[in-house]
């Protein structure tokens, strides 16, 4: 399979942050609860106990309705905490308990030990480009395709805009697919 050169994958980059940037913001409140409802009546939500999502950053689709529909049903929510060289772990995220910015400016967890992706049920993973195939486009750093290089049994969700699908994505050596994408439209299982 064909690699688009890095040019590429920066110029669409730029394309689809234009995209996202259009969404309104009563159409990113919108988002937030739609994608709460897609993934609280979906197949997925009963045995997902252990969560990992994101703070939204920019643009991005918030989870933070989803966040609140799992600590009323009592599951354990994590958020992602960036190291050194492109490094991605996990983090448990108490209600209330304390964040701290990393180096984008995204609050993480302050405290707690490292948890691994293998040991989640569930991850959402924030999505800049998306296709039906599971493929994703991020933010370049290649944090997520590192960090979910392992796991087997974790169920990966990426979440996006229905505007941010992008058929001609096609997926590098490295990039782990997605089970599902999660817009504020519907749930798509990949193919
Ligand atoms: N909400 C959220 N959290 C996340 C990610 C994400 O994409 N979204 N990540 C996903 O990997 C990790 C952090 N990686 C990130 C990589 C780049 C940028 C970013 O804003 N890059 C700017 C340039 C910033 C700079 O050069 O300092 C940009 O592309 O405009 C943010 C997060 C972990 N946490
Ligand atoms: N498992 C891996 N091991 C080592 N390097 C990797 C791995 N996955 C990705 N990379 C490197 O990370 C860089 C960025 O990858 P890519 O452009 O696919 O990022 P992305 O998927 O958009 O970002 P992210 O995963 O942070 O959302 C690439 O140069 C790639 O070589």
């Amino acid at each position: 399979m064909q690699t688009p050169p890095d040019t590429d994958k920066s110029a669409l980059r730029t394309q689809l942050k234009q995209r996202r940037a259009g969404v309104s913001d009563s159409q990113q409140r919108q988002a937030c609860e739609a994608i709460a409802r897609h993934l609280v009546g979906s197949a997925l939500w009963p045995d997902a106990t252990r969560i990992a999502l994101y703070l939204p950053h920019n643009a991005e689709i918030s989870p933070l309705a989803v966040a609140d529909a799992a600590r009323d049903a009592g599951k354990t929510l994590f958020l992602p905490v960036v190291g050194d060289n492109h490094a991605l772990c996990f983090k448990a995220w108490p209600a209330g308990s304390e964040l701290r910015p990393n180096r984008f400016g995204i609050p993480e967890p302050a405290a707690g030990g490292p948890v691994l992706a293998e040991a989640l049920d569930c991850i959402l993973v924030p999505l800049l480009g998306w296709n039906r195939r599971g493929v994703r486009l991020g933010m370049g750093g290649g944090y997520y395709d590192r960090a979910l290089a392992a796991i087997s049994d974790t169920t990966l969700v990426g979440v996006g805009y229905a505007c941010q699908e992008c058929d001609t994505l096609s997926p590098e050596a490295w990039d782990v697919s997605m089970n599902y994408i999660l817009t504020e439209q519907t749930l798509i299982a990949c193919d």
